[in-house]
């Protein structure tokens, strides 16, 4: 398993970073490796983020140094999401069938994840994250179908979508993690724009679903800050608390997002108005 540290940053920081340093802190530039769990430890909400890809072999989700628990959800719980082939996660035993675009939300407890792909050829791509955990919910399989849908965004502002809520409280309980899933619709570029923050929660954004030369601007900062870093595809990027996230593509691409802190109300957001923004 490789984990990779990220600090805490500070906004009055943050500000003065370069782009190499906006990078190094923030961004996740590889998610997926084969045969690995690939993850990011962020110090923000301690929130885990990153791949597993199992291609030739079957890959096991454990315990390490950095949790200090025995086994990885001991105090923990899991979202993930599926964005490649079919495969299926074995959680103590019982087997869920992970077909594209399938998720599951794992509770507290559960001791041996095992994530595996049907097919080395086309396999799957389990996209994780984590969050601590004080209770043990259920284990819930959340197809897209049963993802709650918001449909937000109009032609006029190229932001027409839809957002897929998959860990959410309307589809089944967590402690603190929340995720899902963005679709914009064809010919849509940007995703939360007017923007927001809320600094009651922070959230971890995933870009795929990209051409090899597509690019994503993700936008970041205190609104009166910006900054922003250039994405490709299938990379991660952290978005603090009091950070605006937000993007646009020189083409068509899809988002997960996750989230943990305070609350678990998604409309929960400090809006920012146009002129606020610098
Ligand atoms: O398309 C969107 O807008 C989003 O997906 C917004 C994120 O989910 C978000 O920022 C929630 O706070
Ligand atoms: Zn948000």
């Amino acid at each position: 398993m490789r984990l990779d540290t990220r600090y805490a940053n500070h906004p009055e920081d943050s500000k003065h970073y370069t782009t190499e340093e906006l990078r190094k802190h923030y961004l996740m530039e590889t998610v997926f490796v084969a045969d690995e769990v690939n993850l990011m430890y962020s110090h923000v909400d301690r929130v885990i983020a990153g791949g597993v890809m199992p291609v030739e072999t079957e890959v096991k989700l454990e315990g390490c140094k950095e949790l200090g628990s025995e086994f990885f959800l001991e105090r923990r719980e899991l979202g993930l999401i599926n964005i490649g082939g079919s495969g299926k996660v074995i959680l103590d035993g019982v087997e869920y069938k992970m077909a594209s675009k399938d998720g599951l939300y794992v509770g507290m407890g559960v001791k041996e994840i095992t994530f595996a792909s049907d097919s080395a050829e086309n396999p799957a791509k389990y996209y994780v994250n984590s969050a601590p955990a004080h209770v043990a919910y259920p284990t819930v399989k959340i197809d897209i179908a049963n993802a709650n849908a918001v449909h937000l965004g109009d032609l006029e502002n190229s932001n027409k979508r839809t957002i897929f809520q998959y860990v959410h409280p309307a589809v089944c309980k967590s402690c603190q993690l929340l995720m899902g899933m963005t679709v914009l619709d064809p010919n849509n570029m940007w995703n939360t724009m007017p923007t927001h923050t809320h600094e009651r929660r922070m959230e971890v954004y995933f870009y795929f679903n990209m051409d090899e030369n597509t690019r994503v601007f993700h936008l970041m900062g205190q609104p009166q800050e910006t900054r922003h870093i250039v994405m490709a595809n299938e990379q991660a990027v952290i978005s603090p608390s009091w950070s605006i996230h937000s993007g646009v593509g020189t083409k068509n691409y899809t988002f997960i997002w996750g989230m943990a802190g305070e609350n678990q109300t998604f409309t929960d957001m400090d809006h920012i108005a146009m002129d606020q923004l610098r």
